[in-house]
């Protein structure tokens, strides 16, 4: 088997004539964590679903773990382990009995070893006859990487996980996440935010169905080469508009109560900021950031 966990290229999808993802390549390894990004609508859970065998690419091929995208869906299936963005799991059943109807489902031979197993590896045990319903977000989540995981899949596919999730819960999810890539596990997982972008090995960008940007965080940033100011000051974000319209700015936007503002080049911009800082303003050239460069490269798709 090609150690590529995922392998595939020219991956298309159109729902009515329009391209949802458009020539999607990803090549990931097996044992890393890639982190899956882009702004809403833009393609990813689409492509997490062809990925697993879930929907049929209209063009493209590849493998997953090494079987056929096209010819051997059912049997990447069941290898995989895929978390829809959703809860999908019964909240009038109790933690154990959705792992034991999962695994039922799978048809896995001595079940009431691997569901006691999975209860175990995700910390569940103690909260095994709660009901799902009654669990908080963090614990459902915990449950429902417990259902994905319970037949020992080699890749796994994770959309959106952490979504809705309080920053404690994310961060120990987070902690497993890096435990079973340890344990030789691959991991496709998309987010939205950055500080779980920053604890992935690699990252893919993708805005309308196109990958922007691919790499390790570094690799990204590098490549993007931007040069970034943070703006502050009384009304500075009233000065959004006018900034965009300077020569050379790619990009302005908001973060917390400053302006990060971003171009290719210094030079053009710099006497006018020197201008701002006449004015009061409080200007400071800054290190971009992945956040920066995702949204330069949003506002140019
Ligand atoms: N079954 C479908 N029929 C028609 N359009 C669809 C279907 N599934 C997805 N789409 C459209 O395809 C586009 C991509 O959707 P997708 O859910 O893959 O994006 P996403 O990146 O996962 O978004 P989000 O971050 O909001 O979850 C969207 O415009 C969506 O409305």
């Amino acid at each position: 088997m090609s150690a590529l966990a995922i392998d595939v290229s020219g991956l298309t999808k159109a729902y009515g004539g329009r391209k949802v993802v458009d020539g999607v390549q990803l090549q990931l390894a097996a044992g890393r964590i890639c982190g899956f990004l882009g702004p809403n609508g833009s393609g990813k859970t689409t492509t997490i679903r062809l990925l697993c065998g879930l929907l049929r690419p209209d063009a493209g091929s590849g493998t997953c773990l090494g079987l056929d995208l096209r010819e051997q869906a059912v049997r990447i299936k069941r290898q995989v382990g895929y978390m829809p963005q959703r809860f999908g799991l019964y909240e009038d059943l109790s933690i154990r009995e959705n792992l034991d109807f999962v695994a039922r489902l799978y048809e896995l031979p001595r079940r009431r070893e691997v569901v006691a197993r999975t209860l175990e590896r995700l910390g569940l045990a103690a909260r095994q006859g709660q009901l799902a319903g009654a669990l908080s977000g963090g614990w459902k989540q915990r449950l429902s990487l417990a259902a994905c995981l319970i037949h020992e899949p080699r890749l796994l596919l994770l959309d959106e996980p952490t979504a809705g999730v309080d920053p404690k819960a994310r961060r120990e999810f987070w902690d497993q996440i890096h435990d079973l890539a340890d344990q030789g596990i691959t991991v496709l997982v998309s987010t939205h935010y950055m500080d779980e972008a920053e604890r992935c090995h690699e990252l893919v960008y993708i805005v309308d169905g196109r990958v922007l940007a691919r790499g390790s965080e570094r690799q990204i940033l590098e490549a993007a080469g931007l040069v970034v100011w943070s703006l502050k000051g009384e009304g500075v974000s009233t000065l959004a508009p006018s900034l965009r319209a300077w020569p050379g700015v790619l990009g302005v936007a908001a973060f917390g109560n400053a302006l990060h503002l971003s171009a290719r080049d210094a030079a053009p911009v710099e006497p006018r900021l020197r201008a701002l800082e006449q004015q009061g303003f409080g200007v400071q050239r800054i290190e971009a950031s992945l956040e920066d460069v995702f949204i330069n490269l949003m506002g140019r798709a």
